[in-house]
This record gives structure tokens, C-alpha cells and sequence, in this order.
């Protein structure tokens, strides 16, 4: 029988969160840590306040994938994991295809966004080396935010930063899935600080999923260097042979 996603609902949330905090062991988060530092540097894409990776590729302009199967490192562990939640049964190609990865040093973050319309309506993010606060706003409220910042860009984001409605603590090691209205009705973001505070169980939607509570007795952290794989699928794919069609080879 699979996993009963409903154990790791996040219910202090609108539709569709889900905290599982031990998603990878140590070991595993040690060599997935060491594959995503260890890339040639040109794989990096360095944005104003993170920087990225991007597998297998990025996006062509109208939000199209070139058909291209993940490299190992970033299926072998976590895919079959995936299958046994079910996630992605109901997307289009009914795994993820695609995989943002994002590294924040103290004091980084992302500017309130929602992920768009390229990807089916699921985002499953693994978290590795640190803990961070995941802010979640709403999208058409008095406090509303900066609207989209493509995935892959470096959008300038220049508004004053709103109140998060929502707080979710990410532990390293973890696994938060968003979807449903979560994925369509709000922006999220990473706050740009160097220290997490007011942590507590009435601020913070997923404390009682949280793995190790008393490492925020104090109701607070440093940052430190934290990495997220966000696995996605696209819904548009294409051969490689199709698109130089399209560019006019034949
Ligand atoms: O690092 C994260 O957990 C979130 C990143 C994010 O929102 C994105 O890559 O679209
Ligand atoms: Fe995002």
C-alpha cells in the first residue's frame, strides 16, 4: 500500500502542503550536497541573492523542455521515493523532468513569486544542509506581493517585502510538497536575513511535523549555507530533433 500522504498534511494550511521531515538520511544528504557543490562552475547561474542550477536544461522561451532524462544523482535516490507517495501520478509524464536548485548563504533569499504556469501544479522540494523559513503570502490581499519572478531569472524586486500570511520551517533532510491552492493562490519566497526568528508553534504551520523541535527552543537560528532541490515536471516537452525543425533545420 503507498504512503498516506494525509499523515504529513500540513493543516495549518490551505489545500495542499505536506511536510515529511526525514525525507533523506544523513548519508544520503552528505553525497547529494557534495554532487550539487562539486558541478563545474559554469553549471551555476549566479542571481543577485542565490544561485541556481538548472537539470537537465533550461527552458526555451515559449516554457518548452528539450526531452533529456535527469542525470542519475538526481533520480537514483529520490525517484523511486516519489513513486511510492504517488505525487506524480497524476501529472503528465507522471515523474519529475525538470530540477531547480537553489543555494542561499546567510543573508539570501527569493523575492515573493508563484512558480508559473511551464510546470504541472507541484513542486516537491528537498531540503539539504541547513534550515530555512519558507514564507508563503497571499496573492491578491491587502499585502500583496511583487507578483512573478520567472524561475529561472534574476527579476529585479525592487517592492518593500510584505508580511507572510504563512510560515513553514524547512529542515534539512526534509521534504515539502506544494500543490493545489497552495501552488496556485499564493506567492512564496525566502526572506533575505541572516538570522530566523519568532519561531514557535504559532507562527511556524509545520511544527508539529518538525523533526528536532528543541533546536529552535530559542525561537530562533543563524542561517547557514542552504541548498533545495525543487523537482517539477514541465508539461511541455519536445525532441531535440522537433525543435531544429522548428529553428528551420531539417
Ligand atoms: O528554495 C526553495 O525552497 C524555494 C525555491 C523556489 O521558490 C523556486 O526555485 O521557485
Ligand atoms: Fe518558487
Amino acid at each position: 500500500m503507498g504512503f498516506d500522504l494525509d499523515t504529513v498534511r500540513v493543516s495549518a494550511l490551505p489545500d495542499g502542503a505536506f511536510y515529511i521531515s526525514d525525507f533523506v538520511t544523513e548519508d544520503e544528504e552528505d553525497w547529494l550536497a557534495q554532487k550539487v557543490t562539486s558541478a563545474p562552475l559554469p553549471r551555476w547561474t549566479q542571481l543577485s541573492h542565490r544561485r541556481l542550477q538548472t537539470w537537465p536544461s533550461a527552458l526555451t522561451k515559449n516554457n518548452t523542455l528539450l526531452a533529456c532524462p535527469l542525470p542519475a544523482w538526481l533520480e537514483s535516490t529520490i525517484g523511486p521515493r516519489f513513486k511510492d507517495l504517488g505525487i506524480f501520478n497524476d501529472a503528465p509524464h507522471q515523474a519529475p523532468n525538470h530540477v531547480l536548485i537553489n543555494e542561499y548563504q546567510p543573508g539570501q533569499g527569493i523575492m515573493p513569486h508563484e512558480d508559473g504556469a511551464a510546470y504541472y501544479p507541484l513542486v516537491a522540494t528537498v531540503s539539504l544542509s541547513a534550515p530555512i523559513v519558507f514564507d508563503i503570502y497571499e496573492k491578491y490581499g491587502p499585502e500583496q506581493g511583487q507578483g512573478q519572478e520567472s524561475t529561472g531569472g534574476a527579476a529585479a524586486q525592487t517592492a518593500r517585502r510584505p508580511k507572510p500570511k504563512y510560515r513553514i520551517l524547512q529542515e534539512r533532510r526534509s521534504l515539502l510538497i506544494t500543490r493545489g491552492e497552495i501552488y496556485t493562490d499564493f506567492l512564496h519566497g525566502i526572506a533575505e536575513v541572516t538570522k530566523d526568528e519568532e519561531l514557535g508553534p504559532d507562527s511556524i504551520c509545520n511544527w508539529d511535523l518538525l523533526r528536532e523541535k528543541e533546536a529552535y527552543r530559542d525561537g530562533w537560528y543563524e542561517r547557514k549555507t542552504r541548498i533545495s532541490l525543487t523537482y517539477r515536471d514541465v508539461l511541455h516537452v519536445t525532441k531535440v530533433g522537433n525543435a531544429m525543425k522548428f529553428l528551420g533545420g531539417r
